[in-house]
Parts: structure tokens; sequence; C-alpha cells
């Protein structure tokens, strides 16, 4: 194993791989826990709608073309108009701008504007600064997004340049939202996705973080982090929703077994590729896809790495209901408000009727796949896999 993972080494030193892999750690992330009393408001928006008039210092077009994007997605959602024609170039500009923000919450799109305009004023110096709301976190990587409304807690992934791809950091940010979303006072739980993909799943560079215990401490760190990571999801007390808002690989893929509803827009896919990375099944769903899709199926995606469509996901009951993609927002958005209103005690009790006789296999199912993977992360075929992956000569 040091020989491929030296390999991975020199390949990253010889500058073959072409994004430059993070040896260190990952920044850390801030975490915006937006309760109530902390998500950006109307008048903190409308604040800084007028601020943004009094800067000082041109931000340069391509942050007023990230702060025309978030404001038409603060006020309007995902963008709805048609494309302008490739002569109009301003105007297309915008146009791309705003439809890359995809599928972000109207109340994300207001938080980050919020917190544009407050990072621009402090660094322009302008007359008026914006306050934001009482104790909400300064402004930072925002690779997870975390916000509270009409009884809703909301997690986005929030790294769509890199497709959602989760970064060790972000396992711990999940954990820790979960952790505050089963304590705060909404009654449901989301997980969703920025852009134009859910999630795809660990991001590889992960297995380029190599500490000074070498690659077997690496493995079983990532073992550790993994089965903490799965157990959150087995033991978590309300109504947890996928809102899954586009292609959707691995991890993001077998958890989905131990969520209570699962909402996709149809552009939506399904991909559990673990032996074409050398990997194998985490997530629990190694017992909940045999047991929502039965064996045959389940082997098709997580031993062959079969891709589903949302509408075969459905039609094999990984998913609850699938949309069409330009009304998926909106109708799985009126739909969980409806269902937040619900008593949340009654809820959280029923769930945990549903889960609590599973609790104990789906724990002890997590811990031998969390080995399983331990020793797959340090064969050959899987950092081989890697490895082709990052010298970007293979994609899924
Ligand atoms: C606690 C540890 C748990 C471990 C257990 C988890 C297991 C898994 O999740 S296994 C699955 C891992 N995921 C993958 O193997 C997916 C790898 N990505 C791809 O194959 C492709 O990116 C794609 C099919 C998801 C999308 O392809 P495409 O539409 O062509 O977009 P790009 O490839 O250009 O992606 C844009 C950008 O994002 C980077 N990226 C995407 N996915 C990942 C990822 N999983 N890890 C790292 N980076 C990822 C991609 O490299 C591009 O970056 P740039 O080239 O720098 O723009």
């Amino acid at each position: 194993m040091a020989g491929v993972a030296g390999r991975l080494a020199r390949l990253w030193c010889s500058g073959a791989l072409s994004s430059p892999l993070q040896v260190t750690r990952f920044p850390a992330l801030q975490l915006h826990l937006c309760g109530p009393a902390m998500r950006a408001s109307q008048e903190d928006f409308e604040n800084a709608t007028n601020q943004v008039k009094l800067l000082k210092k041109d931000p340069g077009n391509e942050v007023k073309l990230k702060l025309y994007a978030l404001y038409k997605q603060a006020t309007e959602g995902p963008c709805n108009v048609p494309k302008p024609g490739v002569l109009d170039f301003i105007n297309k500009a915008k146009w791309d701008a705003w439809n890359a923000l995809g599928s972000l919450p109207k109340e994300t799109a207001r938080h980050n504007y919020v917190d544009l305009v407050s990072s621009l004023s402090a660094s322009s110096e302008s007359s008026i600064q914006v306050t934001p709301a009482a104790d909400r976190k300064q402004p930072g990587s925002d690779a997870l997004v975390v916000t509270s409304q009409d009884g809703i807690t909301t997690i986005t992934l929030n790294r769509p340049d890199k497709k959602n791809a989760l970064t060790t950091q972000m396992y711990h940010d999940i954990m820790l939202a979960l952790e505050a979303a089963s304590k705060d006072d909404s009654a449901i739980t989301v997980l969703t996705g920025n852009g134009d993909y859910y999630c795809s799943g660990n991001d590889l560079t992960n297995f380029t973080d190599i500490p000074p215990g070498g690659v077997e401490e690496k493995a079983r760190s990532g073992a550790v982090l993994l089965r903490d990571f799965v157990d959150r999801f087995i033991d978590f007390p309300k109504p947890l929703v996928a809102v899954v808002n586009g292609p959707a690989v691995g991890i993001s893929v077998t958890i989905l077994g131990l969520f209570d509803i699962v909402y996709a827009t149809d552009r939506a896919t399904f991909h559990t590729p673990f032996s074409h990375l050398g990997q194998s099944p985490e997530g629990c769903s190694s017992y909940t896809f045999p047991k929502i899709m039965g064996p045959s199926k389940a082997t098709e995606m997580l031993v062959f790495g079969k891709k589903l469509t949302a509408r075969e996901a459905c039609t094999q009951g990984l998913v609850t209901e699938v949309f069409p993609d330009s009304t998926f927002q909106k109708e799985v958005w009126v739909r969980l408000k409806a269902y937040s209103k619900l008593p949340p005690n009654a809820m959280r009790i029923s769930k945990q009727v549903i889960r609590n006789t599973e609790k104990e296999k789906l724990h002890a199912i997590n811990a031998e796949e969390s080995n399983i993977l331990r020793e797959r992360w340090l064969s050959d075929e899987c950092m081989n896999a890697v490895v082709s992956f990052l010298s970007k000569k293979a994609k899924l």
C-alpha cells in the first residue's frame, strides 16, 4: 500500500494531478447556524440592498454578477427567464450567474447576499454598516449552510463547483448540524444540495491528506469518521427528508436508506460505483438496499455500479416521489411546510416507533461496513481508482 500511496504523493509532487491537492487539512468551514433569530431577515436584506448602493469601492464585475444572481435568487427563486442570445453579452453573463445558483433556497440566497454585502462594506469602509442579524456568525467559507425557518431546519451542501463533494470537514459539520437540528425547535430536518448536483459523494482528494501515522492511520481514522457519521443518521430523532436536487453519488446515495422521505427531481440519478472505486458499500446500504429493493436490484447498484434514474430509484423504493425539475422546489417545499405544521412530538415518536426495531441491527451493520472499508481503502484497487480520478484519467 505504501507503494501506491507513495505513487499518489509522487504524482502530486510531479504536478501530474491537475488540481492542487490539499495535503494539509481543509480550511475550517464556518457552520452558519441560522436559528430563528439568526437568519438574514427581510429587514437585513433590504438594508443590504440599500447599503450596496453606498459602497465607496467598485467591487468589480465578478462580485457584481454574484450580487445580481443572489438578489434574483432571493427575490424570485431559481432562474426563470429564457437564456439571452450569445451576442447579448451582459445579459447572458447575468443569466449565467443567476442560473448557476440552481435550486439554492431563497432564504439561503438572502443569507449569502447579506453576508457578501456585509463583507464588501467592511472592506470598502462604506458609510453604512449592515448590522448582521444578532448572534449570526461572521461570513466565512459556507460549504455547508444551515437555515431554520417555518418549522424546517435545512442543511444545504453548498460546494457546487465541486458537485458538493464531501470534504472531511464537511462530514464533521454535517454531524454538528444534525446534532443542533435534533435539539432546535424545528419539526423536520432536510438535507439538500446547491447547484446542479445533490452530492458527488466522498471528496476523493480526502485520500491525499496522509497523516504522520501513514496510510494505515488514515484508513483507521476514516473508518471511525464514517461510522460516527452514519450513526448520526441512524439515531436522528426527527423526520429526516432528502431533497435530491440533482445527481447523487456514493455515500450521499447509500445513506438515503436511513432517511424517512426522499424527494427527487426527475434530473436526479443515483450511482454507487463502489467496485469501480475498489471500495464496498457503506451507510448501512448492504442491509437497507436489499430490504428496500430486493437482493438482485441491490446487487446491480452496489456491486455492479448500475446508475439509476430518479424514476427507476422510485420504482425500486429508494425514492419516495419524483417531481418535474421545473416545479420540483415549489412542490416539495409547499408539501414540507404543510408537514412541518403537524404536532412535532407525535411525528418524532411515530418515527422512533418505526426506527427503534432496527436501530441495534443498523449500528452493527454500520460497524461491519466501516471495518471492511478500512481494509478496502488500503488496497491497490482503491488507490489505483483514486489516482486515476485525480489524474483526470477516469470519471464515473
Ligand atoms: C468518511 C469517509 C466516507 C467514505 C465512503 C464514501 C464513498 C463514496 O462516496 S464513493 C463515491 C466518490 N465519488 C466519486 O467517485 C465521484 C467522482 N466524481 C466524478 O466522477 C465526476 O466529477 C462526476 C461524474 C461526479 C461529475 O462529472 P462532471 O459533471 O464532468 O463534473 P467534473 O468531474 O468536471 O466535476 C467538477 C469539479 O468537481 C470535482 N469533483 C467532482 N466530484 C468529486 C469528488 N467526489 N471528489 C473530488 N472532486 C470532485 C471535479 O474534480 C472537478 O474539479 P475541477 O477539475 O477542479 O473543476
